[in-house]
This record gives C-alpha cells, sequence and structure tokens, in this order.
C-alpha cells in the first residue's frame, strides 16, 4: 500500500484539486490513502474565527464568511452541476460549524480551538473525495477521527499506538482509494490536533499502522533543498536522505517535513519521498535507510519569531543540575519548545520558541528565583555539514548573539 499525503498549498484552488486529481490518477495505486490538509491558508483562516469567537469581537461574521466564500469559489469552479451532491455536504459542514460557533461556552481556548480548525481538513476531504468521484477515480471518504486516536492534550495530542493501529490496520483489506484529513484525530469524544503542519506526521501515522510500502508527500518544491528557497537563493535539491539526517533537518526546523514525521517510517523502514506536486515526474528525494546525505552539501535552516532568554543567578552561584532541572520543567508546563541550550558557570542561555503564548508566565516563573534578560523576535540559524564557506554566508551581515559549534552542526541566534 502507499500513502500520499497533500498539503495546503496543492490545493489552494481550483486548479490545485484538479492537478492532485491527475496525480491519485496517475500515480496512486487502487489501495492508496490519500491525506489532504486544509486548503490554502485556510487553518490560519479558521484560527482567526477561534480568535473572533473567544474575544468576542465584532469580526466574528466577516472571518466567517472568509472562510466559506473561499470554499463556495473552489466548489462552483470544479462542480458544474449545481444539484452536486457536494454542494449540500459542504453546506450542512457550514451549518455544523455555525452551530457550534453559536452554541459554544467553553473558554478552553485550545480545546475550542481544535473543534473549530479540524473544519479545514473536513471541507477540503469533501471536495477532493467528492472530485475524484466525479471524474471517475473511485475512492471512499474516511473520518480520521475515526481512526486516528488521541490523549486529549489539545493543540499538541499525543497518538494511542495501539488502538490507533487497531483501528487503522483493517484498511489493509480496502480494495479502494482512501481520503481522509491530515492533521486531525480525537480522544474518546472530540476533535483533537497534532499540532501545526502535523498532516505529514499523518501520513507517517496511516503508513506505520498499514505496513505500507511508501509516503509520498507532495510539496511544492522539488523536494527536500538544502535550504528553504524562501530565504536561501542557489538551493540544491537533496537526491537522498538517511532518517537519520532527515530527523536531524525536521529537528532543526527545516519546515518542508513535520518533525515527528520520520520516525513511525524508520521504525518499520518505510521510504518517504518528497516530491513535487508541480512536476511530478521528477524523482524529488527519497529518504530511507540509505547514505547520510546526496550530495553532501551543507544544509541551512532559519527558524525566525524565536526568543532568546538569559538566565543567571541572583547571586553569582553556579548554575546547576537542580537549576537546570526547575528551569525545564517550567517550560514543560507552558509548552515551550527549545531550539538551543547554551550554559556558562552562572548563566544558562535559550533560544525558545512560544506556540502557546506562554511567555509571560514563563518569565514570571524564571523571576522567582533568576535574573532574566531575553530579546524577542531573534532568528535561530543551523548549518549541517558546515565548511568555510557556509560559516562566511551564514555570517555575513549578521548581528550574532549566540554562536555554538559541534562537529556536524553550526548554530547563531541573530537579532
Ligand atoms: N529544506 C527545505 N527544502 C524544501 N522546502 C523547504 C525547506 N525548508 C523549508 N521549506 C519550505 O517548505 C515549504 C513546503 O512545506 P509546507 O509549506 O509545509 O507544505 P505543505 O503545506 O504542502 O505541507 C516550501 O515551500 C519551502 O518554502
Ligand atoms: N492544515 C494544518 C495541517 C497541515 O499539515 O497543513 P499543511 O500540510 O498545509 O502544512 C496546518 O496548516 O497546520
Amino acid at each position: 500500500m502507499k500513502v500520499f499525503k497533500f498539503g495546503g498549498a496543492s490545493v489552494k484552488d481550483a486548479e490545485g484539486v484538479i492537478n492532485l486529481a491527475k496525480i491519485v490518477k496517475q500515480f496512486s495505486d487502487k489501495d492508496t490513502v490519500v491525506i489532504v490538509s486544509a486548503m490554502g491558508k485556510m487553518t490560519n483562516a479558521f484560527e482567526v474565527i477561534v480568535h473572533n469567537l473567544l474575544n468576542e469581537t465584532s469580526e466574528l461574521e466577516a472571518s466567517l464568511n472568509y472562510v466559506e466564500d473561499y470554499h463556495s469559489a473552489i466548489v462552483s469552479a470544479l462542480f458544474l452541476d449545481k444539484n452536486h451532491s457536494v454542494f449540500n455536504a459542504v453546506e450542512t459542514l457550514f451549518q455544523d460549524l455555525k452551530l457550534l460557533l453559536k452554541t459554544n461556552t467553553s473558554t478552553n481556548y485550545n480545546f475550542v480551538y481544535d473543534q473549530v480548525i479540524g473544519f479545514g481538513e473536513l471541507l477540503s476531504t469533501t471536495i477532493v473525495s467528492q472530485y475524484l468521484n466525479d471524474i471517475g477515480v473511485h475512492n471512499t471518504w474516511l473520518d480520521v477521527r475515526n481512526y486516528i486516536k488521541t490523549d486529549s492534550n489539545f493543540r499538541r495530542a499525543n497518538v494511542d499506538w495501539d488502538m490507533t493501529c487497531q483501528l487503522i490496520s483493517p484498511l489493509k483489506q480496502q480494495n479502494s482509494i482512501c481520503v481522509t484529513q491530515g492533521f486531525l484525530a480525537s480522544d474518546s469524544e472530540n476533535t483533537t490536533t497534532l499540532g501545526r503542519e502535523g498532516s505529514d506526521y499523518t501520513s507517517a501515522i496511516f503508513a506505520y499502522a498499514l505496513d505500507a510500502e511508501s509516503v509520498t508527500i507532495w510539496k511544492d518544491v522539488p523536494g527536500v533543498l538544502n535550504a528553504d528557497p524562501r530565504y536561501f537563493p542557489n538551493t540544491q535539491l537533496l537526491d537522498q536522505l538517511s532518517y537519520r539526517e532527515a530527523i536531524e533537518l525536521a529537528f532543526y526546523g527545516a519546515s518542508v517535513i513535520h518533525p515527528k514525521t520520520l520516525q513511525p517510517l524508520q521504525q518499520k523502514e518505510i521510504t518517504l519521498f518528497v516530491k513535487s506536486f508541480l512536476n511530478p515526474l521528477e524523482k524529488g528525494t527519497k529518504i530511507s535507510q540509505n547514505q547520510d546525505v546526496v550530495p553532501k552539501v551543507p544544509c541551512y535552516i532559519v527558524k525566525k519569531n524565536q526568543i532568546l532568554i538569559c538566565i543567571s543567578s541572583l547571586d553569582f552561584s553556579y548554575i546547576v543540575e537542580e537549576n537546570i532541572s526547575d528551569i525545564f520543567n517550567i517550560l514543560h508546563v507552558a509548552k515551550m519548545k527549545v531550539n538551543l541550550i547554551q550554559n556558562s558557570a552562572i548563566s544558562f542561555s535559550i533560544c525558545v520558541e512560544d506556540t502557546f503564548t506562554n511567555l509571560k508566565y514563563v518569565l514570571e516563573q524564571f523571576q522567582v528565583k533568576y535574573k532574566i534578560s531575553y530579546t524577542s523576535n531573534v532568528s535561530l540559524y543551523t548549518v549541517r555539514h558546515y565548511n568555510d564557506a557556509a560559516i562566511a554566508i551564514i555570517e555575513s551581515n549578521k548581528h550574532i548573539l549566540v554562536q555554538q559549534r559541534t562537529q556536524d552542526t553550526l548554530q547563531i541566534v541573530t537579532k
């Protein structure tokens, strides 16, 4: 079996859905599982709806209309028969969403977030599945919440692997293409999500449970490049990567692959292909149990919007294990991801990202015992397999706040 994953960029408009259908028609097998994310930047648009709902702003209706119009335009362009069942299906989803917005009484941001945000993937897969059926690519639409089970850690739920594998593995017998949602899952009763950009991870979960032969994630780039083309000119395609190297790149922030994706695939040695949905015949990048990086060139990764926090003792005493444990407990509670650590005798610097807007809480907690300084909006650059030329590139014209080198990896934090 194969698993395909199509992200938001691939289905941002009607042409994108038509292109997806061509790829599925040409490259899938009869039992391929197709995972689809919300269309374009719709997850961001749903985030605005959540914000407007919970802050009771006057913009709620406008934000809802924006999302509704966006999907309506795509459906109208794809389906010329105005009596097609897709119109009803999409309308029903919007009615459900409106009912949820009207009747919600919860003030738990993360919980409400997951209930609302899930409509993005429900809409996209409904449209894609019906379009595929319409053009003769017969498929079954699955509600992924009946297959991927998690705890109730809303917005970053943890997969219950035993239950999930039990629920997914009967699909091995399924003799048709299945279309389902990325990013979503459920606890015992509600929708949960796996973390932003988690649809890549969904594809790995299905592949693992199905013992699939491969996963292909279809992207708007030719494959994994040695840098993000949005920030670096003259990038090079990496033809092959080992799981280990891909895990390292994803960990340091190469956003082309969600960091949790590689581990399940590596465990069962399932090959991951990253290919271009614009040029599907090109070979892209193959990630498997092979050589580290081919070609072996420096790989550049940048993470923007980081916060550099410097923590030092109040009385010039050493920062020791007990303090570090303290510091990490606070970060753990705040779900704050640490991307770089540097310590000296009396100070400890961390570069973190504040996905859950907990900076104020963290700083208050630190200040009880430590002296704190921090700089917001810094960038963290990482270079894997650096050489002199790469160091010169990465350091040029930057105000460097922290620098760290290991044998393979150079990291700098800049303002
Ligand atoms: N090393 C890299 N190689 C290729 N693309 C990268 C890399 N690092 C970051 N990117 C970015 O990842 C984007 C594709 O990932 P993403 O936008 O998450 O796609 P999708 O929405 O399909 O999941 C590219 O457009 C590119 O800007
Ligand atoms: N739609 C979700 C999940 C996802 O993975 O999307 P994409 O595949 O477009 O990155 C998000 O934007 O976070």
